[in-house]
């Protein structure tokens, strides 16, 4: 077999990988989101009526997920290392609510290469590698069927994209056509498929902290990052959330300040429990 085929091959039995992921994760239905259509149709019908739909009618199809019902969707939002997985440990003793973390161990593994490690060693050359693989965990994250009456997840596509690609992005080390292929990507994800959000939690840390509990953890791959990182992701952070300067916010945001110790961190997810559940922001 010559170089080019076996490439050939290679490229479209990876490309089939990610395309049963996401159809397999969708329930092959179409919907406006205001008015649900339910009709059965296959993956390529469904391609079809999406693009004829467009083409007709001034209002978007999206592709819904698998048993779409009304469980509310709790982000989890914050700097690396502002204690996100803790506060999710804190809400998984809570019955009703299920807790999904990132999938940073499959970031750190994929067919035995770390695409996490790899980023932080050299980001011109691998960042559009990890947010590719990022943006499908999540996507795949996103769009898995919800076992309990509320999900809490741990950051969304969303930030995938505009805080970490950007980030790439601004400090120039992703190049601009890395930049272009990842945000039609994400452009068309958003677009055609629906990935409902009812509220942000975004725990508002100053980088500092961040810095300490960062070293304090000490995971290999987070050995290099410098100070201003973190300051580079926070400033991204603040923009989308508080100041909401950057990028549209898909939900409310719930706003819980994390520099504290541990017990008072406790005490204040207990008081904002109720908010929490009922997915509101005040
Ligand atoms: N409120 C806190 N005070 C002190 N250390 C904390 C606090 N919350 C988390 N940590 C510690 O900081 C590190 C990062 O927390 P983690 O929950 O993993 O953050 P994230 O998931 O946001 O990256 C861990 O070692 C964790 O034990
Ligand atoms: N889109 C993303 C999301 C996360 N990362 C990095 C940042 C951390 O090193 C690691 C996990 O983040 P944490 O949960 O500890 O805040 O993954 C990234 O590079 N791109």
């Amino acid at each position: 077999m010559s170089f080019s085929s076996c490439y050939i091959g290679r490229f479209r039995r990876t490309f089939a990988q990610i395309h049963s992921t996401i159809a397999g994760r969708l329930n092959r239905q179409i919907s406006d989101c205001q008015k649900p259509v339910h009709r059965k149709c296959t993956w390529m019908n469904t391609q079809a009526r999406l693009l004829s739909s467009r083409t007709q009618h001034s209002y978007r199809r999206k592709l819904v997920r698998n048993g779409e019902k009304k469980q509310l969707v709790i982000c989890i939002e914050g700097n690396i290392a502002s204690g996100k997985t803790t506060c999710l440990e804190h809400f998984s003793k809570t019955s009703d609510i299920e807790v999904m973390t990132e999938p940073v161990s499959k970031w750190r593994n994929v067919q035995g290469h770390n695409p996490l490690g790899l980023m932080y060693q050299d980001p011109s050359r691998w960042g559009l590698t990890l947010q590719t693989y990022v943006q499908l965990t999540m996507l795949d994250r996103h769009l898995s069927t919800i076992t309990a009456p509320v999900r809490m997840m741990e950051r969304s596509i969303y930030s995938a994209k505009y805080i970490f690609v950007e980030n790439l992005y601004r400090s120039g080390k992703m190049p601009d056509v890395d930049f272009a292929v990842l945000s039609e990507w994400f452009e068309w994800i958003i677009r055609n498929i629906h990935i409902p959000v009812d509220l942000i939690v975004y725990l508002q840390t100053t980088p500092q902290i961040c810095y300490e509990r960062l070293k304090e953890r000490c995971r290999e791959e987070e050995k290099m990052i410098p100070m201003e990182y973190l300051e580079a992701v926070h400033q991204l952070y603040e923009d989308w959330l508080i100041n909401k300067t950057s990028f549209k916010v898909p939900a409310p945001v719930l706003v819980i300040p994390a520099d504290h110790d541990l017990p008072k961190m406790i005490r204040q997810y207990e008081e904002n429990k109720e908010k929490i559940l009922l997915g509101r922001n005040a």
